[in-house]
């Protein structure tokens, strides 16, 4: 298995986020992504998963939002200057929620726009087409479908294939099982586990599924209206009562927000 204690790649240290100059999402957020390892980044809607990852990616300014407090370190050095294509070259790539595949291109046409950044030959890029296919046996058979008439599976497949094209150290994977039956989104979370272990590749991967989530990261943040709640290795959140009770459905009340915990408790306290 990749090292799940290894060294820090991704540091994000207190950011804070605000679109429209005035909509403050992110209130001190702050993580770590172990090289080699997979973090899962848990949290209802609007917690500020989406956010988190493009902040990281530096894809917020299409969106009228921007980092005002805080820093955002990868390999030790501050990346927030740079343009997402520049992050590409550095190795840090992300997966859109929604898979975003050109719909009018072919599957194997939009596996290659994925090495565009890429300056090793043609050789190479083959080669990684060859590898994208090895763990995606499905995309080879569709090669020449157009995306746009695939599956959702075969179009999240081929969001991360087309990612993985680039040669990345680091994957930022929003949402991958978002619409995807409980078999698919198994059969997805296994590939990740694949290619973290065969080819060291990263990976910080946005979830509201803390159930399977938390089954194939090594790591895990769980947050909460902008803010971090919980975090830890991801056997200890797999085994936390709160987690198990608000996040993953082993509760009879159905899930909260831990910021009603404390209330909740003392009102179960009061009513036994
Ligand atoms: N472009 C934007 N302008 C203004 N507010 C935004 C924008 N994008 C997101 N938000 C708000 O920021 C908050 C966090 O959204 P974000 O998409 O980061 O959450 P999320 O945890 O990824 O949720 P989901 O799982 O629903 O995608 C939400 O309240 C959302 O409405």
């Amino acid at each position: 298995m990749a090292e799940t204690a290894g060294e820090t790649l991704l540091e994000v240290n207190n950011i804070e986020v605000i679109y429209n100059h005035v909509i403050l999402v992110l209130k001190g957020v702050s993580l770590k992504v172990a090289r080699g390892g997979i973090t899962a980044l848990l949290g209802g809607n609007g917690a500020g998963k989406t956010t988190t990852l493009k902040a990281i990616s530096n894809l917020l300014q299409s969106e009228r939002g921007e980092v005002t407090k805080g820093t955002i370190l990868y390999e030790g050095e501050r990346v927030q200057h740079l343009d997402p294509a520049a992050l590409v070259r550095r190795g840090v790539i992300q997966v859109m929620e929604g898979r975003h595949c050109f719909a009018h291109l072919t599957v194997e046409e939009n596996l290659r726009t994925g090495a565009y950044t890429r300056r090793d030959g043609r050789t190479a890029i083959e080669a990684d087409l060859e590898m994208v296919y090895g763990y995606f046996p499905r995309l080879k058979e569709r090669r020449r479908s157009q995306a746009g008439y695939t599956s959702g599976g075969e179009q999240q497949m081929c969001a991360i294939g087309r990612a993985l094209m680039s040669r990345p150290k680091t994957v930022l994977l929003d949402e991958p099982s978002m619409g995807l039956a409980p078999q698919l989104v198994e059969q997805i979370f296994e590939i990740v586990r694949a290619v973290n272990e065969n080819e060291g590749v990263s990976f910080l991967l946005a979830e509201q599924n803390t159930n399977v989530a938390l089954r194939y990261a090594h790591q895990g943040y769980i947050l909460e209206s902008g803010r971090v709640v919980m975090e830890g290795s991801a056997a200890a959140l797999r085994e936390n009562d709160d987690v198990k009770e608000f996040y993953l459905g082993m509760s009879e009340e159905g899930r909260r927000s831990f910021r009603d915990v404390r209330s909740y408790r003392r009102r179960k306290r009061w009513l036994s």
